[in-house]
């Protein structure tokens, strides 16, 4: 599919730090009329003007102790008081076409013939425009959506990945929640996982309130890191923990216990046996460094701790009964022995691998969550953290029997609940966003 291209990205985009800021969507090249090319994201929905010297689409910045107005510039061609559709379809990407292309290989009779409809038959449905080429949501390929432009250009792709929705980098693929965030924001802003990158290589993460108050733990307790152990860069990233796990120590963490959860859902299956066996490297070279430091507990992400919406919480059970219990059927001497055995079985997988703790000498579970411990949930994205939050902060909580409801010291990698306040504590702080899409619309 070869798209129309009527702007060129040349840069990202800065990202909004204030009200006042200059919003600066792509540079447009010579010759091309702004208003008929009005970008693909929720920078629509500022206040826009050409700046002809820069080239660039440009907020208004007000005045000292202006409000800046809600009332958006009108549209060149669309007229008022129409329909606005959002089509999102999920998992929907472009890529180059080849066997392998599962969309391109796939009869898409509808999508074809959207393609080649008459404008005129979608003139009624046009102001989608505006804001159906939002970069969308699921997206795992480089482009997805089509957004209906009046002929002759009545669709075309935008990118749902990477810089483009506030990810680190353009390797970093699309999915639903950062397609959800930059639809609602309206704007691109940094997404979890590049504030918390930020955080670390800054080294702000130290400073902020989160930690200090797990901090407070390090000295007669242990640091719990739960998360998801895989480089999908999706919920987490194994690479922060990393970072994590060498800062924390670095801070005064004396005892550290990470209860892991294998992925194969962002990453290949079986690829859990790698990233246990770089972990428990970091962590034997922590052990020189005279940090107590192991893992200790684990099982598979759709089968143990990361259930979202509430549509299980035995999922949530089985992971505490592991993380703050230490008991599970499965106990073995060591992670990587753990994985290696589970997956044995031949209809195991890493994403529904059962929980699992590891014992010490004795036969004792390594690192059950007792009073006055930290813990820390390293995933950054929110949706699949929210329920463990609620089992680890919540004092009336009536979804599972927890036995036992450690006192301590938690904080989120990010608050998964902004309206929940939910965690109370977290080490980075989320963005502030103003002006998302729901405000103008
Ligand atoms: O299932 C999930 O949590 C993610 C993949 O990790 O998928 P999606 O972004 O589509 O929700």
């Amino acid at each position: 599919l070869v798209a129309p291209r009527p702007f060129q990205r040349k840069q990202a985009w800065p990202i909004p730090t204030n009200k006042n800021s200059a919003i600066s969507p792509p540079l447009l090249s010579e010759g091309q009329n702004p208003a008929k090319l009005l970008p693909c994201s929720g920078a629509l929905l500022q206040e826009l003007s050409f700046d002809h010297t820069s080239r660039r689409m440009m907020a208004r910045r007000p005045g000292a102790g202006e409000e800046r107005p809600w009332k958006l510039a009108e549209h060149a061609r669309l007229g008022k008081g129409k329909v606005v559709g959002v089509v999102v379809l999920d998992g929907w990407g472009e890529a180059p076409p080849d066997p392998f292309n599962c969309i391109h290989v796939a009869d898409t009779p509808t999508l074809d013939a959207l393609k080649k409809v008459s404008a005129s038959l979608f003139s009624h449905a046009a102001s989608s425009v505006r804001f159906g080429s939002v970069p969308t949501c699921g997206c795992r390929s480089f482009a997805c959506v089509v957004a209906w432009q009046g002929a002759p250009e009545r669709w075309r792709l935008i990118k749902a990945h990477g810089t483009a929705v506030g990810l680190p980098t353009d390797d970093d693929m699309g999915n639903s929640e950062v397609g959800h965030n930059a639809l609602g924001a309206g704007q691109i802003y940094a997404q979890g996982a590049k504030l918390v990158d930020l955080a670390l290589a800054s080294g702000k993460i130290y400073e902020g309130e989160g930690f200090k108050y797990i901090q407070q733990s390090f000295e007669t307790g242990t640091l719990h890191l739960i998360g998801l152990l895989s480089d999908g860069g999706v919920h987490s990233r194994i690479d922060q923990l990393q970072l994590l796990l060498k800062g924390a120590s670095e801070h005064g963490a004396k005892r550290i216990r990470v209860h892991i959860l294998t992925d194969g859902r962002d990453v290949l299956d079986g690829s859990s046996v790698t990233f246990v066996e770089t972990l428990e490297n970091d962590l034997a070279k922590l052990r020189e460094k005279g940090v107590d430091a192991r893992i200790a507990s684990g099982g598979g992400r759709m089968y143990v701790t990361m259930d979202r919406y509430e549509n299980d919480w035995q999922v949530v059970k089985r992971g505490w009964d592991a993380q703050v219990l230490g008991e599970t059927p499965h106990k073995f001497p060591s992670a990587l022995e753990a994985v290696k055995k589970l997956r044995d079985d031949p209809k195991a997988n890493d994403q529904y691998l059962p929980p699992f703790v590891v014992l010490d000498e004795s036969g004792k579970p390594v690192g059950p969550i007792v009073d006055g411990d930290a813990v820390v949930t390293f995933n950054f994205r929110a949706d699949r953290m929210v329920m463990l939050a609620k089992a680890l902060e919540y004092e009336d909580f009536d979804k599972f029997d927890r036995v036992r409801f450690p006192r301590i010291r938690y904080a989120g990698m990010l608050q998964y609940d902004g309206e929940l306040k939910l965690p109370s504590h977290y080490l980075v702080a989320p963005p502030e966003i103003e002006r998302t899409s729901g405000e103008y619309l």
